[in-house]
């Protein structure tokens, strides 16, 4: 299968450290004998700490998300490092790269392409170009809820919803720089507008990917309708 997904800055680079480079190299490597992957890492706290600089800069929103870019293609990086020679050694900037270096064979692994979104809409623009047959998004909870789990204790995760009724629930979020909390608007366009298979689920444990591979229920399944 050829499998795009979308690592969540908030788990990968929680901490300074290098624990969950390592634990999802563990898991890509094998996976990639099997599969065709490309990767796409989020920012998470250190994108949002240079953002925040940038901002009091007051040179633009497009300034700061050109700054979280750059953050989300270091974590890029490392997790290149991880993966050591199961993965093409450069991070491609745009989607026609990213097509171009998974022709070694490799694992894809990229960060940001332009400002205005996120990640996640990264990792949907990139299933759509790519033809994946299936766009995995590995976040800090275990899928999407009827509203914000770490702060109402009530909230209830969804099993299945349709891009339709996410678009709706998303509307009106904010779209600054390092604020996309759960899932940008463009990202559910992507998937509706090419319905595209797609799964949301917890990445702080990695076998998690492995799951959601194997069409496993887990977490919160998007239908493109
Ligand atoms: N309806 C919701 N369902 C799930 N998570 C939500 C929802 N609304 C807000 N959130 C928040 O979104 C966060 C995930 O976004 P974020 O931290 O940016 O993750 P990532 O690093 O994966 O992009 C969760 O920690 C949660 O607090
Ligand atoms: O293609 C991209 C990817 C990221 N960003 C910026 O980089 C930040 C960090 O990216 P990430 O997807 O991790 O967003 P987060 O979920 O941390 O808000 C985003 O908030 C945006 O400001 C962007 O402008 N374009």
């Amino acid at each position: 299968m050829r499998i795009v997904a979308a690592i969540g800055g908030s788990i990968l680079i929680q901490e300074f450290d290098s624990k969950k480079f390592k634990e999802y190299a563990e898991i890509l490597k094998p996976l990639s004998e099997e599969h065709e992957l490309f990767i796409v890492v989020g920012g998470g706290k250190p994108a949002r700490e240079y953002i925040k600089v940038v901002r009091d800069l007051e040179c633009g929103e497009a300034k700061c998300d050109d700054i979280g870019i750059e953050v989300t293609r270091i974590n890029a990086k490392l997790l290149l490092s991880a993966l050591e020679n199961k993965a093409y050694q450069k991070v491609p900037h745009n989607f026609q790269e990213a097509l171009e270096y998974s022709s070694s064979g490799k694992i894809v692994v990229m960060g940001g392409t332009e400002p205005a979104h996120s990640t996640d809409a990264v990792a949907a623009i990139l299933a759509e170009y790519v033809k994946a047959d299936l766009l995995v998004n590995l976040t800090s909870v275990d899928g999407m809820y009827n509203k914000d789990p770490n702060k109402f204790s009530d909230a209830e995760l969804i099993n299945e919803i349709t891009a339709s009724d996410m678009m709706e629930f998303i509307k009106g979020k904010d779209v600054k720089a390092g604020t996309y909390e759960f899932f940008d608007m463009t990202a559910i366009q992507m998937i509706k507008r090419s319905s595209l298979e797609t799964v949301i689920c917890n990445g702080d444990n990695p076998k998690n990917l492995i799951k959601a591979i194997n069409g496993e229920k887990i977490g919160t399944k998007v239908i493109s309708e």
